[in-house]
């Protein structure tokens, strides 16, 4: 009851609710919960509830938007095909042509800890990998051959090639898992191109639109949403200076740096950071020219700073975990990096699924 009045407190100051609803309401959840053992959020506390756990979520730059945040409030959908038909429409809501929307959809709550639909997706869209044990070299992304040999041995067959999309996974109570193709139609791709290096391009690089971090926990009022997948657009260094650039992912800063034709033989010649210059240059050109939401590291520290003035003017303090929030490519260039960030976990808040300690 403490988390769920907790929680009904904050719904009632920030919509502005009088006491006695809040009396009334409070009332009425205590009577449920001793009846039932548990209680239900209106939808639209649900969706102020989601809302604020993206506010809350001390390693995001992107929190600027929160209020903006679509709710798809799909907690009556119990089956695999439900799943499936209702994550079909969030993409296509949120891939939006390219002019990206940010949303998520919000599964059935954990009943006695247990979740009546599981996604076992780290991102709804995102590629295969395919490593042969033998040379231990892989095909598409090193990250993903764990979850490309399960989806493998649930009976789904990729292409072998390196931006081969993944299946969706659900798994529902008393149901083995479940997986599901995505359309072609609603699975944006970007091609990487270089405005003024066609040596970059003709490496053949592309990445997908939309990111739907699918594998992370909703907490709201005490009550958990073990499945509630959201997206947002991307940062360009996501992509540019991480999935495309870590020698543990696809590597690409050796080739970007031959297709410059730079001197590899010394660190000091900063070959590393030229290329990852070009390759981010790259990125973000291709995704605008392809009209493609993303914000760049620059402009979105600027948005971070400008929330967290509108979170001060509110009497809110901002909570941040600066390691994350500062970007991976020139982070003392952004205005993140010179400032300290009071790193409290605040609820409703996301949380990895074994509600590790953060
Ligand atoms: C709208 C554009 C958005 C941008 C540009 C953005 C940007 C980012 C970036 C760059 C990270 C760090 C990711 C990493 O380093 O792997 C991050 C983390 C995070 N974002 Fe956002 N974000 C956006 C929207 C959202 C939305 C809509 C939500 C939820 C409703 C959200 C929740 C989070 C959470 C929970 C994390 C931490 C993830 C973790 O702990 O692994 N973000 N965001
Ligand atoms: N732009 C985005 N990036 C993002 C947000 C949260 C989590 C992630 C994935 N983070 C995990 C990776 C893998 C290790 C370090 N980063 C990406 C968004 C994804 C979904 C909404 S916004």
């Amino acid at each position: 009851m403490a988390e769920a009045s907790k929680f009904l407190r904050l719904f009632a100051k920030e919509q502005q609710h009088t006491e006695h609803w809040l009396g009334q309401r409070l009332a009425n959840v205590a009577e449920e919960l001793d009846e039932t053992g548990a209680y239900r959020l209106t939808t639209e506390e649900l969706a102020f509830g989601a809302r604020v756990a993206w506010r809350n979520a001390t390693r995001c730059i992107g929190r600027l938007y929160w209020k903006s945040l679509h709710v798809f409030d799909r907690r009556e959908t119990t089956t695999a095909e439900g799943v499936f038909e209702a994550l079909c429409e969030h993409l296509s809501f949120a891939t939006n042509g390219g002019n990206i929307r940010s949303a998520i959809s919000i599964f059935p709550e954990a009943r006695r800890g247990k979740a009546p639909v599981t996604i076992h997706n780290h991102q709804l869209i995102r590629y295969a990998g395919y490593k042969d044990d033998a040379t231990g070299l892989v095909i598409g992304d090193p990250a993903s051959v764990g979850f490309t040999r399960f989806c493998e041995a649930l009976g789904w067959k990729g292409n072998g090639t390196a931006h081969d999309i993944l299946p969706l996974v659900v798994e529902t109570a008393g149901h083995p898992p479940a997986w599901f193709e995505w359309p072609e139609a609603i699975t944006l791709e970007v091609p990487i191109e270089h405005p003024t290096e066609p040596g970059i391009t003709a490496l053949g690089m592309k990445w997908y639109a939309v990111p739907v971090i699918s594998d992370m926990r909703l907490e709201i009022g005490g009550i958990s949403y073990p499945a509630a997948p959201f997206n947002g657009w991307y940062m360009g260094t996501e992509v540019g200076a991480r999935n495309l650039a870590d020698a543990g992912r696809y590597d690409m800063l050796p080739k970007v740096a031959a297709a410059l034709g730079l001197d590899t033989a010394h660190h000091f010649t900063l070959w590393k950071d030229r290329a990852l210059l070009e390759l981010n240059t790259a990125v973000l050109h291709s995704f605008r020219e392809n009209g493609v939401k993303m914000v760049d590291h620059h402009t979105a520290a600027e948005q971070h700073e400008h929330f967290e003035r509108i979170e001060c003017r509110h009497g809110r303090k901002v909570t941040g975990e600066w390691a994350w929030l500062i970007p991976p490519m020139s982070p003392a260039a952004t205005s993140i990096f010179h400032k300290e960030y009071d790193a409290t976990v605040l609820k409703p808040n996301f949380f990895y699924p074994e509600k590790e300690a953060r």
